[in-house]
């Protein structure tokens, strides 16, 4: 069977045995939520030396041409920790996926960097040289920074072939709160909140966004029980939301918050 091996500095060859190891992908958006894509092994932890930010635009999975929604990238920063899934990736179809989904869709390029597991995995030991789809300011689909709140309205307000954008960041911060619970990501719990709160100001029920379009794929139909696991946790996390939602309400002053 074809494989994958990962040359230093170089991108996957593809290879008519498997010499090398197995590619890993590194997820720090939707692939954490939704990898729809084969793969061997999945691990939690992270990466050093970038950031999360919704900078990159999306016409196709989170947005409409002319209407663009925003969808996560990294940004390199020294001091910058991103916390995400690593994915073994089971064979070539499962790059030929991301290559469309991440590349041709997505207007990602790759980054080779390393990958640390948290301390309790039992899939590695030690850090593992991961490929990660980044976009950068070159592009066609680059937004770039923009102040929390104008990100905010432009998520709530955008949707595309893959659902609501507002469900794209709902999700990503449940992943985050679900997997890993002491870590500390304000760009991304910041915008969850000023989401929320705009979706309130529109009238949308967070039910009505978090419909996860995506059929689940044969590959991912192995995690099904975790997957509804999980969705069970995305549940009892709306009551948890309209609970900080009201905590929004009696704590928000001046202009860090929306006025109603
Ligand atoms: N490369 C990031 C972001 C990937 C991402 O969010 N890609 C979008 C835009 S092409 C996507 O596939 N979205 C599917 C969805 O929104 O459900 C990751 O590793 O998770």
């Amino acid at each position: 069977m074809r494989g994958f091996m990962m040359a230093q500095n170089h991108m996957p060859m593809k290879t008519e045995k498997r010499q090398g190891k197995r590619l890993w992908v590194f997820g720090y958006g939707s692939l954490c939520w939704y990898p729809g894509f084969p793969y061997e092994k999945e691990i939690a932890g992270y990466i050093k030396g970038f950031s999360r930010r919704f900078w990159q635009g999306n016409t196709a999975h989170r947005g409409r041409p002319g209407k663009p929604g925003r969808v996560a990238t990294l940004v390199k920063e020294p001091e910058g920790v991103t916390w995400g899934k690593a994915y073994e990736l089971k064979d070539e179809i499962a790059y030929e996926y991301l290559e469309q989904r991440e590349g041709a869709l997505g207007g990602y390029t790759h980054v080779l960097t390393w990958f640390w597991p948290l301390e309790d995995s039992t899939v590695i030991a030690e850090q593992v040289q991961v490929m990660v789809y980044m976009a950068t300011p070159d592009s066609p689909q680059w937004l770039g920074p923009i102040d929390l709140s104008t990100l905010a309205a432009q998520v709530a307000r955008s949707q595309g072939a893959a659902g609501h954008n507002a469900e794209y960041v709902l999700r990503l911060a449940d992943f985050m709160r679900v997997t890993f619970p002491a870590t500390k990501d304000d760009h991304l719990f910041e915008l969850e909140a000023l989401v929320l709160k705009e979706l309130e100001l529109e009238n949308v029920s967070i039910s009505e966004v978090m419909n996860m379009k995506h059929k689940i794929d044969p590959a991912a139909s192995a995690f099904q029980a975790a997957r509804e696991e999980k969705e069970k946790v995305f549940q009892q996390n709306d009551t948890q939301r309209k609970l900080n939602l009201q905590a929004i309400d009696t704590h928000c002053s001046g202009s860090r918050c929306l006025t109603l």
